[in-house]
């Protein structure tokens, strides 16, 4: 395990309020369906079990499309890795991965997955992966790889100090809680309704939830636990390398808009994404998902990411910059 050094100010600022969750008649993102940690997770069993149709040409599908009609960056990530880690031997494992998205992915066909062997070093091996629809790409990724290699240079910032996932309520609960109120509005209800329905292949749990009645600009942080709904298990540890990829594009951009209550997205779409893994993790199990944005402006937003092991090791850290054109929100008469 890694030792630890002081943290600067801003990883242990646990205040950021959480929007993985948003305003009940707002843009809602879309929420997990309750854990079922004795089957196995649908990412293993469908969205990350890429078909390999020749040498270094790969096939996937997909699971739940967000509400915008266009394919999850997070699960064309996560298939490219996956494609990318079947043309690397056993001893290697992805250290990080810097990718384009350049076109819209269409949920109503297939994604192919075409791997070019950049090079093939001593301990080190690099791979460049295209996402291909209707014969043009929508992403571009570079992976590196790298055989585990011992250091005495070792530290991390340190994890920030939230409740347990067992004192908190996953998305689904707060959503019944929310439900239960009075006075909701009917767009705020539809809204609430349409999480329940998403089929998220995650399981989520806020540390701040969104107070519904009210929503104030925050600064832009948030953290969440997170894991993936169901059983991967250890037989395969580069598969949670893939996970944590399909993981960290989740409500990832949007703390970009935490600040900006009275604003909501018109065009909100992630234009590349950046990751590096740090150490073994297991993405079946909890990890703490601390996000903030350090900067937004001419209609774009940058938020980075870490991922914790709950005994408090950085897993993985990420990066991404999107597009966020917005409109203003017309105040309603009622209470929502
Ligand atoms: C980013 C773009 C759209 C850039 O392509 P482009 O041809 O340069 O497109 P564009 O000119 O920006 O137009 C896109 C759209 O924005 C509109 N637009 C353009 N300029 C303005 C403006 N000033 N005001 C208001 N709207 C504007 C355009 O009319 C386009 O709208 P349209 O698509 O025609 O309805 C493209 O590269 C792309 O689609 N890349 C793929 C992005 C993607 O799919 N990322 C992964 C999915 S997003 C994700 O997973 C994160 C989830 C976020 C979350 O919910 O947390």
């Amino acid at each position: 395990m890694a030792e630890k050094q002081t943290a600067t100010t801003s990883d242990c600022d646990c205040s950021g309020s959480n929007e993985t969750l948003k305003s009940a008649d707002g843009e809602i993102s879309d929420s997990p369906k309750p854990p079922a940690q004795d089957l196995k997770s649908v990412l293993v069993t469908s969205v990350l079990s890429l078909e390999k149709l020749d040498v270094d040409l790969y096939r996937g599908t997909h699971h739940w499309v967000p509400h915008t009609q266009r394919l999850f960056g997070g699960q064309i990530v996560g298939q490219a890795l996956v494609a990318a880690a079947d043309t690397v031997g056993d001893s290697l494992h992805a250290h990080s991965l810097h990718c384009y998205f350049v076109r819209a992915g269409d949920p109503k066909v297939p994604v192919l997955y075409q791997v070019d062997h950049t090079r093939d070093g001593r301990s080190f091996a690099v791979r460049s992966v295209k996402a291909i629809q209707h014969g043009q790409p929508i992403l571009t990724c570079q992976v590196s790889f790298h055989m585990v290699q011992p250091s005495p240079l070792q530290h991390q910032f340190i994890m920030p100090m939230v409740p347990p996932p067992e004192d908190l309520l996953t998305v689904e609960e707060l959503v019944h809680l929310y439900l239960s109120k009075p006075d909701l509005t009917e767009k705020a209800k539809q809204g609430l309704n349409k999480i329940l329905a998403a089929e998220v292949p995650l399981e989520i749990k806020p540390v701040h939830p969104p107070h519904i009645y009210r929503l104030t600009a925050a600064e832009p942080k948030k953290l969440f636990w997170v894991r993936a709904g169901g059983l991967i298990g250890e037989g395969n540890m580069k598969l949670h390398r893939c996970v944590a990829a399909y993981v960290s594009d989740f409500a990832f951009l949007d703390t970009a808009m935490l600040s900006y209550p009275n604003y909501r997205a018109k065009f909100i779409a992630s234009l590349d994404h950046a990751m590096w893994f740090h150490n073994t993790f297991r993405s079946d199990e909890w990890m703490l998902y601390e996000c903030e944005s350090p900067w937004a402006g001419g209609s774009r937003g940058l938020v980075q990411g870490r991922l914790w092991r709950r005994d408090g090791v950085l897993a993985a850290s990420c990066s991404q910059e999107g597009v966020l054109r917005v409109t203003p929100v017309t105040p309603e008469p009622s209470k929502l």
